[in-house]
């Protein structure tokens, strides 16, 4: 995995959507794989920005979210589609039927996860996928004991977890308890992946990501399987790593 230690959350932002602007310039059909969270906010911000200043043009692309709540309707504020639309979709010229999130309120949602699986699949995989990690190093919604040979699928979300995303809500009872997930499996069909994490509370998950055993237990760490990942930790995240004291950027 190649490490960029970067000094915070800004440089962080800004190095990931230069990353994904220059990959959407290269193939102008690039498919998109995004993430939600607090991470991946300032990434967003400066996707516009580069939208607006240098007219990157997303009409030919397509993006697949990773995870979505269930029960929430798409116009829930607290909905990842939501989520999306705010802080990206409604600022470029990605086409609205080709901004995928996953259906959390589908009447049946084994169905839904499986007509996830195979539009992936129809767009012909995900070119770059984006991801932020949990305290837990959950990825997605891929809790920690999640198979490395899952694919979208309904999951159950842990209480840590359910306590972490509580901020976004008006209490923690109002925190969905499932949600439907890309797996391991999905996460790891993308050419490229990059991983997103800022801050002191991640640095523990950063550090089992990266200097731990490849384990279900910490679903981060299967990322180790995949041949093309860029960690883009800020120095707080990264603080745990016996890279960190060696110095900036590591090749591992
Ligand atoms: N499903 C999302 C993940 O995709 C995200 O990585 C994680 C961390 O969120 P944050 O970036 O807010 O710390 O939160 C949620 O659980």
């Amino acid at each position: 995995m190649k490490l960029v230690i970067v000094k915070d959350y800004q440089e962080m932002s800004r190095k990931a959507a230069e990353l994904l602007a220059q990959e959407v310039k290269n193939n102008p059909q690039t498919v998109l794989g995004l993430a939600t969270g607090g991470t991946p906010v300032g990434m967003y911000r400066e996707l516009v920005k580069l939208y607006q200043e240098e007219g990157i043009d997303f009409s030919q692309a397509s993006s697949f979210n990773l995870d979505e709540y269930v029960g929430l309707s798409s116009t829930h504020p607290q909905s990842y589609r939501a989520y999306m639309q705010e802080n990206l979709f409604r600022h470029i010229n990605l086409p609205k039927d080709k901004a995928h999130v996953p259906a959390g309120d589908a009447k049946d949602l084994e169905k839904e996860c499986a007509r996830y699986e195979e539009a992936i699949h129809e767009a012909g995989g995900i070119d770059i996928q984006v991801l932020g990690i949990g305290n837990n190093g959950h990825i997605g919604f891929n809790e920690p004991g999640s198979s490395a040979e899952s694919t979208t699928r309904v999951v159950q979300l842990t209480q840590s977890t359910i306590e972490a995303n509580a901020r976004y809500f008006a209490s923690v009872e109002e925190v969905p308890t499932q949600a439907v997930s890309m797996g391991i499996k999905t996460i790891l069909g993308a050419k490229k992946i990059v991983l997103l994490a800022s801050g002191e509370a991640k640095a523990e998950a950063v550090r089992l990501m990266l200097e731990g055993e490849p384990t279900a237990d910490v679903p981060a760490s299967l990322l180790q399987l995949h041949p093309d990942v860029t960690v883009i930790v800020d120095e707080a995240a990264a603080s745990r790593l016996d890279a960190a004291a060696a110095g900036s950027e590591d090749k591992r």
